[in-house]
């Protein structure tokens, strides 16, 4: 007898596919070219740009995920450092009661059953179990280079499955 076939989980439609913003928007759209997973209970969001620019100290990933989020996404530099993680639990349950978005992070995450639990959408490097230090250094609210795009503060992010994707204005297709 056959066994039954195992298929795939669906993916949600996103609301805003990237591959149709960037259909549509051709050169206006900059594709955040990094080898993001996710992590977040959001697998689809958008939002107005926030940054943080840090490197293995999560002190103002925690300060901006204390401001009310007003839907925007956290794009954090993390200099792509292997060496500890930036978000972790408390972290994303707090951009969940301040009503952030999502947290894009150049660098690293963990906690991932926490993660997965929490109505925000996460991206990251990967998972590594060993915190940030929490001295006070980065600095936020800069223009960062990520996956060879410029992003600055107030432009639109635009994420799912697929990818990242960055554009001047919220994309009118
Ligand atoms: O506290 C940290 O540095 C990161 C973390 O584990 C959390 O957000 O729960």
């Amino acid at each position: 007898m056959a066994g039954k076939q195992q298929q795939r989980p669906l993916l949600p439609v996103p609301r805003l596919a990237t591959a149709d913003v960037c259909d549509a928007m051709g050169d206006a759209v900059q594709v955040v070219a990094l080898p993001f997973s996710d992590y977040g209970g959001r697998l689809d969001f958008a939002g107005p740009v926030a940054t943080v620019r840090t490197l293995d100290d999560n002190s103002f990933v925690k300060s901006m995920l204390e401001t009310p989020g007003e839907d925007r996404v956290l794009v954090v530099d993390g200099g792509a450092s292997l060496r500890s993680a930036l978000v972790g639990g408390n972290l994303a349950g707090l951009g969940v009661k301040n009503g952030w978005a999502g947290i894009i992070v150049n660098g690293l995450v963990r906690d991932a059953h926490e993660l997965i639990a929490a109505d925000i959408g996460i991206k990251a490097l990967g998972l590594y179990p060993k915190k940030s230090e929490k001295l006070g250094r980065g600095e936020t609210g800069v223009a960062i280079t990520m996956g060879g795009v410029i992003i600055e503060p107030g432009m639109w992010l635009t994420a799912d499955t697929d990818g990242v994707v960055v554009t001047k204005s919220i994309p009118s297709l």
